[in-house]
């Protein structure tokens, strides 16, 4: 067999996969993980960040081939490996260093055309920018989400750690034109109690190869993804903590949504890891509160494993003393689960975050793919046959939920930003589970912990909804200025419930020091998507750590430091990082000892000695 002599075969397969059998580019990766390939038929993580760049690309590469016919007039359209065609396309023309490594005949080709091609990109390039669109209609920037897993540590103590992580690398990851204090900023979020708000350029150094996030103490979780498990817990306020009880999280893995919610209940029921050490274990001895249950369904073999795993690295042992919460992970269908099940007799509460279409994702490289064929209406005739049929399973999903008899409370969450799979399926719910009995049924309920999030619901439209009801739903939309992926999140309350809790309130969600985000980051966010240096750390990172849908596969590119991905670099950005914060510690030290001999200096002068 004749060697490929081109070092892009691999991300050309894979974007020949992608193209022709339009499967999302993630799934193709997570299933080659996960059927146990041979070692080579997986991609690496630099090839699959090959591939989403190229994907990004594609609608500028498409508009400089389809210039003047310039395809056919240079021969492209006879070109069969299309994806390999592409890729190197991208990287001659937007590329790190604009050049195409290796050999072959489509190498030939293109090289033979350089110039022209070159001028074209020019040309289209300076149109967009013209057309103030540039790059951002396809790359948006927001600045870098910490969750801190309070089941392990608290805010302030992890936001130290953070920082001195920022000192000793902003003046590698800085951009120019953002001040330093910019780049050393930390702030917590302003709606979700323990997420951290750090500068966007963070994301090429905070990736799942990080010691605090191989410790469990962090996770790299979008802000909009943490609303879901924030709702099922203090959605009703106050009145949530005081009873304890089971919960169900219907499709958990990977389990980020599952591990946030295990951390708000044991913040309910137990005590926070906010106090201090010693107290903390005081008050583990006379406290005798009952453990909740959160029972984490799962229907994917693969992915069970995977949340197996994380639950094992997030959640501390149910036995020690310093958790109340237990995660019991369940491989099973949850359209099967029996409602009667007495095991579930005390759940009164689920999270429903079902498989969607994840179209609120904005920089995931399947909705770059979206982005290039959809027609006017932003949804293709192909694609609102799937979201057709992803939307009837979640209303089947919705309903199961609510037929839970001691079930009073119920978040419906997607990542899509399509009506089909919110509003309509929330409305569609809400009719079919209609009762004339004023104590049963279901009403939407306004999450008072997200009383001042402005963006809601869409009130009429394929879902028919009320004003009011409309006004009760969460929805983000990271194109529109939310500095969040799209997500949609809706809190079905128990008519009888919905009486006791109009006296709910507010939880306080800041008793650190660290100040609340407002924008600080926005500028440093138009920075980053706008040179391009940044935006390969940016795509890089968002390859690891898109959510949800694509925590899978962010887990299994991410896994590249347990081993199943080849990644040394992960260990040198590790060393290179140490070595910086050794560096910044020593700095510091020397100024304070100057600062110490100038003032001794003054002193002395001073006193005349
Ligand atoms: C959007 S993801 C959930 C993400 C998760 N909530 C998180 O935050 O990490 C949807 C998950 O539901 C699972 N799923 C789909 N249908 C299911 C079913 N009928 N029963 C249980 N799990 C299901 C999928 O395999 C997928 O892992």
């Amino acid at each position: 067999m004749i060697k490929n002599s081109s070092p892009y075969h691999e991300a050309g397969a894979l974007l020949n996969e992608h193209l022709e059998k339009r499967r999302g580019l993630k799934s193709i990766a997570f299933d080659a993980h996960s059927s146990g390939k041979k070692k080579g038929t997986a991609p690496d993580k630099a090839t699959y960040a090959t591939v989403c760049k190229t994907l990004q690309h594609l609608a500028i590469i498409n508009e400089v081939l389809s210039h003047d016919n310039l395809s056919k007039s240079i021969g492209f359209e006879s070109v069969r490996n299309k994806g390999l065609l592409y890729v190197m396309l991208y990287e001659l023309l937007f590329g790190k260093y604009k050049s195409i490594r290796g050999g072959g005949k489509i190498k030939r080709q293109i090289v033979k055309n350089e110039k022209q091609l070159r001028r074209e990109a020019e040309v289209c390039v300076a149109k967009r920018h013209a057309a103030g669109g540039g790059d951002d209609k396809t790359v948006k920037i927001f600045p870098r989400y910490i969750r801190v897993n309070t089941l392990f540590d608290n805010l302030a103590n992890v936001g130290d750690m953070l920082k001195k992580d920022l000192v000793a690398t902003s003046a590698t990851t800085g951009d120019e034109s953002t001040t330093n204090e910019t780049n050393t900023s930390i702030y917590v979020d302003a709606h979700v109690p323990d997420l951290l708000v750090l500068p966007p350029t963070s994301s090429s150094w905070l990736h799942p190869d990080h010691e605090l996030v191989k410790s469990g103490k962090i996770v790299l979780q979008d802000k909009s993804s943490c609303f879901s498990a924030l709702v099922l817990a203090h959605g009703l306020g106050e009145l949530t903590s005081q009873q304890p009880c089971d919960y169900i999280d219907a499709c958990s893995a990977p389990g980020n949504k599952t591990s946030h919610l295990a951390a708000l209940v044991h913040s309910i029921v137990g005590y926070d890891t906010s106090q201090p050490e010693k107290k903390r274990k005081g008050n583990n001895k006379i406290n005798h509160a009952p453990k909740s249950t959160i029972f984490a369904c799962e229907r994917s073999s693969s992915r069970f494993n995977v949340l197996q795993e994380r639950m094992r690295q997030l959640v501390p042992p149910s036995d020690s003393a310093a958790n109340n919460v237990e995660v019991v992970p369940i491989h099973c269908d949850f359209l099967k689960v029996d409602p009667a099940d007495p095991k579930f007799a005390n759940v009164r509460a689920i999270l429903l975050d079902p498989s969607c279409s994840g179209s609120g994702i904005v920089n995931s490289p399947d909705r770059w793919m979206e982005s290039i064929d959809n027609d006017d209406n932003g949804v293709q005739q192909k694609d609102m046959k799937r979201i057709k049929s992803l939307s009837n399973f979640q209303l089947v999903a919705l309903k199961h939920a609510m037929s839970f008899p001691n079930v009073d409370r119920v978040v419906y969450s997607t990542c899509s930003v399509h009506d089909e799979e919110n509003e309509a399926v929330v409305s569609k719910a809400l009719s079919e589970v209609s009762t004339d009995d004023p104590n049963d049924g279901w009403e939407l309920f306004a999450p008072v912990c997200l009383e001042h999030w402005p963006r809601r619901g869409r009130e009429g439209g394929v879902g028919g909804l009320t004003n009011d009801q409309a006004q009760c739903l969460i929805r983000c939309d990271g194109q529109d200025g939310d500095e969040t992926n799209g997500f949609f999140v809706s809190f079905f309350v128990r008519k009888k419930l919905v009486c006791d809790a109009s006296s709910g309130t507010r939880r306080m969600i800041n008793d650190s020091l660290i100040p609340i985000y407002a924008g600080q980051f926005a500028d440093a966010c138009k920075n980053v998507a706008s040179t391009s240096a940044s935006l390969e750390h940016h795509e890089t990172s968002e390859v690891v750590e898109l959510e949800d849908n694509n925590s899978m596969q962010n887990k299994n590119i991410g896994e590249s430091s347990s081993g199943i991905l080849n990644d040394k670099s992960a260990k040198k950005r590790e060393k290179k990082l140490a070595w910086k914060r050794k560096q910044a510690q020593l700095k510091t030290e020397r100024m304070k000892r100057k600062e110490a001999i100038s003032i001794t200096a003054a002193k002395d002068s001073k006193e005349g000695r």
